[in-house]
């Protein structure tokens, strides 16, 4: 699921097929059939939807696209009287569980099986506009998360932003450009188009406006059709009724039976609307891959002013209808804003976060971003569980055969993006150190910066501090490639075997790379090359659990994962832990000072 996102910019750009195809050569659904496994996975997250809503108060019921059959499963159980249709493909009908009171039918596109209801949920938007299809002209239709509010035009979204759960919504429309040829969430306006092509001339839909909000769960477990799509008059003689109503967990149908809400109902109810931050967490992520790919904030600061989606896609050559749902996704996410250009127009402006996603500037995170959603990188995460089980070679050599080094050393693309995201953080803490603590390098006449990487951060500091003479230091091929700078010099080598000799060892995100062992290996040839009385190491890394209050002390914590999945014995560490490595390696005094960055600076003395 996650090969497709690498393809969401070329979707948005309208080259080549969808974003699934391109990944693994058909559409998700002929994918399914050739490959039971996935149909099995998707069968089964599907059923984790279902079992949070039900339809009720119908003779005959027809599932569309029924799934595994635990709709119809949960309906004919609390409703006995129902006669459940289940209706799917017909490889997904075939192994559904046989539930007594449902029959198995499949394929929507041929004929579908007359009942005295319909219930479609999460189907359609799987599918693109109906159009004048001719099998769809009589089909009745009930959807259930995709209503929204109408009176708003095109910008909708900004008048439901207080519903918990509208991000869940936009997140789905991006999965549906990513994983459907043509599905897409709806707007209410989109709606009624496919249902007016469709023949449905009139309907009225009502929200769930407090679908997890502030209800009581028992209140909202009993309340019947808190969403209603009518379409009963226009479908067929014998008038269809849609209801939707949403049941959590214990189902209550005793009006008497409100419960007074605990500390349980309120975690439960957070869990809810969370859990759907953990279902789509790489969508993000891919949204902003994306927009990075296209070049979005950079148009937009070369324009200088905020740009009309008409502007934005003349100028990136998009597809207009899929940027404009990448950009509502951004928006939505704060990560563009919109302002007005003139009276009529609106256009989309950049924030703080997006400078971010710019490829140029001081504060550009682009090449993180772009490394971290890289293929190599994301393949690694598949063997984490197996990492701690402490089965086999560290993920990543699970997924490329090989240490993270050698890898890059073979594959000089990956290498450049190595180099360019580290540059992207030592831009920021780099920053963060010389305004922090400048102190740490008085009377530093030279600097070794050991895994100094493209001397990025050997570059700012010499600028800072004119009178010291920086030494980067690092593998011959990534120094061969390194930028030169004035008040440089790049030596290549290897930090296990040797140090070049300067008055101070500097280090940046290199020893969370290494375990214990190796790190005071690392640390025993950087006391050999610095001078016996005065001379020091500054570490700028993670130190884990000093401060609780710290806004990034999450970053630290995914680091440590980052490390756990990237490399061999690689960790983000305590200052006990710091105390020991270093303490093993013969310094015996350290000093600890928090920067504004996800690192601290540590110096040790020996
Ligand atoms: C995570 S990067 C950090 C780069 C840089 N310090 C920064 O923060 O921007 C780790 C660096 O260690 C370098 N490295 C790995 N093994 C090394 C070795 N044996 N000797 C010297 N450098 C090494 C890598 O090439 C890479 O540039």
């Amino acid at each position: 699921m996650l090969a497709p996102w690498h393809s969401l910019s070329s979707r948005v750009l309208d080259s080549g097929t969808s974003p699934f195809e391109t990944a693994n050569g058909k559409d998700v659904w002929s994918y399914a059939e050739k490959n039971p496994g996935h149909s099995k996975l998707i069968d089964e997250a599907m059923a984790c939807e279902d079992r949070v809503a039900v339809f009720d108060g119908i003779k005959s019921l027809v599932d569309f696209g029924g799934s595994n059959g635990t709709v119809l499963a949960m309906l004919v159980k609390a409703f006995p009287w129902i006669h459940g249709i289940h209706f799917d493909l017909p490889y997904v009908v075939a192994v559904a569980a046989k539930v007594d009171g449902v029959e198995n039918i499949g394929d929507m596109f041929e004929c579908v099986p007359k009942a005295g209801a319909a219930f479609l949920m999460v189907s359609n938007e799987n599918f693109g506009s109906f159009g004048s299809a001719p099998q769809y002209t009589t089909k009745p239709t009930i959807l259930r998360t995709e209503a929204i509010p109408e009176d708003k035009g095109e910008r909708w979204w900004k008048k439901i932003k207080r519903e918990q759960l509208d991000f869940v919504r936009l997140i789905l429309d991006m999965v549906m450009m990513a994983h459907t040829n043509k599905g897409k969430e709806r707007t209410l306006k989109e709606w009624k188009y496919v249902l007016g092509e469709a023949g449905f001339t009139r309907f009225n839909v009502e929200p769930i406006h407090q679908f997890i909000g502030n209800l009581n769960l028992s209140l909202l477990e009993m309340t019947y059709c808190s969403y209603i799509m009518e379409l009963q008059q226009r479908l067929c003689p014998s008038r269809f009724r849609f209801g939707v109503f949403q049941v959590f967990k214990e189902r209550s149908t005793e009006m008497g039976d409100i419960k007074v809400r605990g500390k349980k109902e309120d975690e439960d109810e957070k869990a809810e609307v969370d859990i759907w931050n953990y279902v789509f967490g790489y969508v993000k992520l891919a949204v902003v891959k994306c927009a990075i790919e296209l070049g979005i904030a950079d148009a937009i600061n070369e324009h200088g002013s905020p740009m009309t989606l008409s502007q934005l896609t003349t100028t990136l050559k998009c597809q207009p209808s899929r940027l404009y749902r990448i950009m509502r996704f951004l928006v939505h996410y704060q990560i563009f804003k919109e302002e007005p250009i003139t009276k009529d127009s609106i256009g989309f402006a950049l924030t703080p976060l997006s400078c971010r996603l710019s490829r140029h500037g001081e504060r550009s995170m682009a090449a993180m971003i772009l490394l971290q959603s890289s293929p190599v990188t994301l393949a690694t995460w598949h063997s984490l569980s197996a990492r701690v089980l402490g089965s086999g070679n560290s993920p990543f050599e699970t997924a490329h055969g090989k240490d993270v080094w050698s890898y890059a050393e073979e594959n000089p693309g990956h290498s450049k993006l190595i180099d360019e995201a580290m540059a992207c953080d030592a831009r920021v803490a780099v920053r963060a150190t010389i305004e922090g603590c400048p102190q740490v390098f008085d009377g530093i006449k030279s600097l070794v910066d050991v895994g100094g990487g493209n001397g990025t951060a050997l570059s700012m500091l010499v600028k800072a501090f004119p009178w010291i003479h920086g030494i980067d230091f690092d593998l011959p091929r990534v120094v061969a490639v390194a930028p030169k700078v004035d008040g440089i010099e790049y030596v290549g080598g290897d930090m296990f075997e040797c140090v070049p000799k300067a008055d101070a060892a500097f280090f940046m995100w290199v020893l969370h790379d290494w375990g214990n062992e190796d790190c005071i290996q690392i640390l025993k040839k950087c006391r050999e090359a610095i001078p016996q009385d005065k001379g020091k190491v500054i570490i700028v890394e993670s130190v884990l659990e000093e401060d609780e209050n710290d806004k990034l002390e999450f970053v630290g914590l995914m680091l440590d994962m980052v490390m756990m999945t990237y490399t061999n014995k690689g960790k983000e560490r305590t200052l006990k832990e710091w105390k020991y490595v270093l303490g093993e390696a013969g310094f015996t005094r350290i000093d600890v000072k928090p920067i504004h960055a996800v690192q601290s600076v540590i110096e040790a003395y020996i």
